[in-house]
């Protein structure tokens, strides 16, 4: 894999962790970190430049960082999007499969992306993170 793209950003949400027997179970709220990182064995156009010299445009990394209103993650209240289960673990997941969705909606035609993998990490804390990747 001769690129691999990497970009960090936080977004601040709210969330409870539904019947968790703790103070996780009441409403409150996190700074969260987010790395992504994403490798690629060829360079390719964007949205913005239609010469081939992106692994992807950062701002498709980073669409987690807008408003929620805009359609990020960002003063929002993480269990109306997910649910009860606002894990570290599930929202890591819900970043890659967002992620990878919008990748493959700015790939050009005719290529599939099948050489692309990527990995989120995201902080709840500073000292707790979960990694995820397929
Ligand atoms: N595996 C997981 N464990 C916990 C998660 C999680 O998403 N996955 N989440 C929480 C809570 O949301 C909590 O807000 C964060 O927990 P913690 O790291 O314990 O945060 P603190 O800073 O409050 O830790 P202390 O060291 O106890 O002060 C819990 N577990
Ligand atoms: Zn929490």
């Amino acid at each position: 894999m001769p690129w691999k793209l990497v970009t960090e950003f936080t977004f601040d949400s709210a969330h409870v962790i539904v019947g968790y027997d703790g103070p996780c179970g009441r409403l409150h709220g996190h700074t969260y970190r987010v790395k992504m990182e994403l490798q690629s064995e060829k360079l390719r156009p964007s949205a913005h430049v239609k010469r081939g010299i992106m692994v992807a445009d950062f701002k498709t990394l980073k669409w987690a960082k807008k408003d929620v209103e805009k359609g990020g993650l960002d003063h929002a209240y993480l269990n109306d999007l997910l649910g009860d289960d606002t894990t570290a673990e599930v929202i890591v997941q819900h970043l890659y499969r967002k992620t990878l969705e919008r990748i493959r909606e700015n790939l050009p035609e005719g290529d599939d992306g099948s050489d692309l993998k990527l990995k989120v990490t995201l902080w709840e804390t500073p000292e707790s993170y979960c990694e995820y990747w397929e």
